[in-house]
């Protein structure tokens, strides 16, 4: 699916992910750059607009298809949880899948993996099912937060029980039905608690309207995706008003999703542009995109490099000099890793800020990072809501990635600049991009 090419038409693929427990880990030493990287990059689609397009079609009243949907392990669970509740969802073709809703039921036991689009978007739909869905996932899966979901589904009339902690495992005892209404919730630790009861709320015999109460919900970007593709599924969503979102009830339309390529995986590869110098267009870039490309495009920018958009694609072009930035990341925290390691090669010191709850991502991601860019011979002070990083002179490390593909993407663009940045495991990348490794091998042989 994902390919790197000097041409169109030359691709360099690689096998999928398995659907199962994270593969065995792979050790890998980070090709370095030896000039400014020039290629056109063709990435497979959005995962959190798959993961959407999946639930959405589920819970509709008629089939759907799903063009150039992302294959990786992340929606494959998520497509393996609606088949175990009871759709049908045809991956078998990697430019079109289809689903075709059926009666949810169970009892079923879904695998979230480590992810939180499974995790916080599956139990929803649970509560809709007739019969008994046990959840679990990866180790680190059970501190990522779930409770906040948990107690608002179960003010909604659901029956679910999560461990002492708050999180997984989970057990929802769904009844076939769940009344909805209003509900309050703290989502500062993830927008996706909003999201998952967002996606299944026009299911809710009342529909729902949701509160946010609380320090502020990250990953704004995220919820207007959310909202956009409910509405797109002839959902009535009303979210004028801040914190506060209404879905009315009523059937979902079948429909065919056409989903994006996935920005936040093209980020390692515009950090390549920026670090090398060079140019990387991520092809098939829409006109009109439901992903934050202007927040994408400021902070590249910032960063030093130059963005622009034509038939061609997005098209990332840098000087070979990174800019240290202070920067607010909490709508697109999922690139903080790439632009934290952007600023450990950077010409001056970095302030990134505004993602407290990454330390609930995949792992901690501030205390992670901090400790692996010192290895590297960054200094790198550690905040409460993120990092200030100060470029040092930077060595030889194993950087460990703790099973966070992002980790191993920030690893990865270190070690164009710095010779021997072994990564503890590359294969952690099949979460969201199983061609990882031979795209960015692709990519730094062409520089
Ligand atoms: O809804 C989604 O698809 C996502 C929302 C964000 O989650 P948080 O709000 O927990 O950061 C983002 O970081 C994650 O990668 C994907
Ligand atoms: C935070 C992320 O993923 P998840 O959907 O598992 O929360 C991510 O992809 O950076």
């Amino acid at each position: 699916m994902g390919a790197v090419t000097d041409e169109p038409g030359q691709s360099a693929t690689a096998s999928p992910s398995p659907a199962g427990p994270a593969a065995a880990t792979r050790p890998w030493v980070a090709p370095i750059a030896t000039g400014p990287v020039r290629s056109t990059v063709r990435l497979p689609g959005s995962k959190s607009m798959t993961a959407r397009a999946l639930v959405l079609s589920a819970l509709a009243a008629e089939p759907s298809r799903i063009e150039r949907p992302l294959r990786a392990r992340d929606t494959a669970l998520m497509a393996d949880a609606l088949r175990a509740l009871g759709a049908t969802v045809d991956t078998t073709s990697d430019e079109t899948w289809t689903v075709e809703p059926g009666p949810l039921h169970g009892p079923a036991h879904i695998d979230v993996g480590l992810a939180g689009t499974v995790m916080r978007f599956a139990p929803p739909v649970a509560t809709l099912a007739d019969g008994t869905v046990t959840f679990d996932g990866d180790p680190h899966a059970r501190n990522r937060p779930l409770g906040p979901i948990v107690a608002a589904l179960r003010a909604l009339g659901a029956d679910l029980d999560a461990s002492p902690t708050g999180g997984l495992p989970l057990t929802v005892r769904g009844r076939g039905l769940v009344d909805g209404g209003e509900a309050v919730i703290d989502a500062s630790a993830s927008s996706q608690f909003v999201s998952g009861l967002l996606l299944s709320a026009p299911r809710f015999a009342k529909g729902l309207v949701l509160r946010h109460e609380g320090p502020p919900v990250p990953s704004a970007p995220h919820l207007r995706m959310t909202t956009h593709m409910l509405r797109a599924a002839g959902a009535a969503v009303d979210d004028s008003v801040p914190d506060v979102w209404a879905v009315e009830p009523g059937a979902l339309r079948g429909r065919t999703w056409t989903i994006e390529p996935d920005l936040s995986g093209a980020a390692p590869f515009f950090a390549a542009a920026l670090v090398t110098g060079g140019v990387v267009t991520l092809a098939g870039w829409p006109r009109e995109s439901w992903q934050p490309v202007g927040q994408v495009t400021e902070l590249l920018t910032a960063l030093g490099g130059r963005v622009e958009q034509d038939a061609d694609g997005l098209t990332v072009r840098g000087t070979g000099t990174v800019r240290g930035v202070r920067a607010d990341l909490s709508e697109v925290s999922e690139l903080t890793p790439v632009v934290a390691a952007l600023a450990a090669l950077a010409d001056g010191p970095s302030h990134l800020r505004g993602v407290a709850h990454i330390r609930g991502h995949e792992t901690d991601r501030i205390a992670a990072l901090a400790r692996e860019l010192t290895k590297l011979g960054a200094h790198v002070v550690e905040h409460p809501d993120g990092l200030e990083i100060t470029p040092g002179p930077l060595r030889p490390a194993l950087f460990e990635t703790y099973a966070d593909h992002r980790m191993a993407h920030a690893a990865a663009v270190v070690g164009l600049a710095v010779e021997g940045v072994h990564l503890s495991d590359v294969a952690c990348t099949s979460k969201t991009l199983p061609e990882f490794p031979e795209l960015w091998a692709g990519l730094v042989a062409r520089s």
